[in-house]
């Protein structure tokens, strides 16, 4: 019998892929105004220190190719195509969109690579897919987050003891893990956004997962904008724990985000950084997930479970 044709559509915020895209890019993120040269400036040189530009492009791409091979070797009744479509470059979310229709696919999964939902970034990108599959008659099953996905969990709690292994028994004893994702406005609270309440939740599970109580919830890469970001920043929270609860390690576990990216090469890895360093206190950051096999492994069951769904 011939297998079912499934689309699986995994989308993400975007990379530039060289130097030039930079422009392009922080122009689209701000909704087709152009930043600042200062600005712009600012951007260049945090993606030159990280080597140039973001592995994140490279890493997307592999993360997509695993995830379509995971699918088809786990089950035999649908051949699933995945299509990569982003948030702020090209191939855009509309891009796979058309692309799948092109190919013949009329029912596709959804998928956004980023643990939690929010109104600002999951939402989002779903309306934006199934508003151009609405002109194909494509349906569309969103995925809406997998933040407390048992997989997910167990892969940063194993990465997570790695790292404390690592660690002298001094270490270990002064050391505090501070769980974050990406800031996002306050005003996303307003209408009971569930982004905070599942981050907390990523939190406690990896906490009861692994044992550490000693972890605390901070917030990240916060945007340069007039309005208030969701806090505490992590590197406030940082100098707080280090004066006023005595810690001396500090793990770093930036659940919000899957991949090596700026994020974390920079905001993390340099900025977290150089307040340890400042502290005299040890800094530490577990391995992001990128292509782990048991991390693909995940979100190909979290795809598969949203299938059935379908069918049903
Ligand atoms: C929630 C969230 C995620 C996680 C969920 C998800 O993945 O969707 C995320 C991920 C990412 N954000 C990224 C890059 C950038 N984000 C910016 C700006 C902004 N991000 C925002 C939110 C988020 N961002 C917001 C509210 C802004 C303010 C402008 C606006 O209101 O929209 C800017 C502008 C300059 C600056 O502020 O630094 C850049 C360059 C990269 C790529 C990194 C790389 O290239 O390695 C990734 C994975
Ligand atoms: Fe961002």
């Amino acid at each position: 019998m011939e297998k079912k044709k499934m689309g699986l559509i995994v989308m993400a915020y975007g990379t530039p892929n060289k130097e030039e895209d930079i422009l392009p890019y922080y122009t689209h993120i701000r909704h087709g105004r152009k930043p600042s040269e200062e600005a712009l400036q600012d951007l260049k040189d945090r993606y030159k220190a990280i080597g140039g530009i973001s592995p994140l492009a490279r890493i997307t791409q592999e993360q997509a190719k695993a995830l379509e091979v995971n699918l088809n070797a786990s089950q035999d009744e649908v051949e699933y195509s995945v299509y990569i479509g982003l948030k702020h470059i090209a191939p855009f979310i509309e891009d796979a969109v058309q692309q799948m229709a092109e190919d013949g696919i009329k029912e596709a999964v959804s998928l956004v690579l980023a643990p939690h939902y929010s109104t600002f970034s999951v939402k989002s990108y779903n309306t934006r897919a199934n508003d151009e599959a609405e002109k194909y008659g494509i349906t569309i099953e969103s995925v809406e987050s997998w933040y407390d996905e048992p997989g997910f969990i167990e892969h940063w709690s194993n990465q997570i003891n790695a790292v404390y292994d690592e660690m002298s028994a001094e270490e270990r004893e002064k050391a505090v893990l501070v769980v974050s994702a990406h800031s996002l406005p306050e005003k996303i609270l307003q209408n009971g956004d569930p982004y905070p309440d599942q981050l907390k939740e990523t939190a406690r599970l990896i906490s009861e997962k692994t044992g550490i109580k000693d972890y605390a919830i901070g917030w990240q890469s916060e945007g340069n904008t007039p309005d208030p970001w969701l806090g505490p920043d992590v590197q406030d929270l940082t100098r707080d724990l280090y004066e006023q609860k005595g810690y001396r390690t500090f793990v770093y576990a930036p659940v919000g985000f899957i991949a090596d990216h700026l994020e974390v090469l920079y905001d993390n890895d340099y900025e977290c950084k150089v307040v340890c360093d400042e502290l005299g206190a040890n800094y530490y950051r577990p391995e992001m997930p990128n292509v782990h096999p048991d991390f693909i492994a995940t979100l190909s069951n979290v795809v598969l479970q949203k299938a059935k769904s379908e069918v049903r």
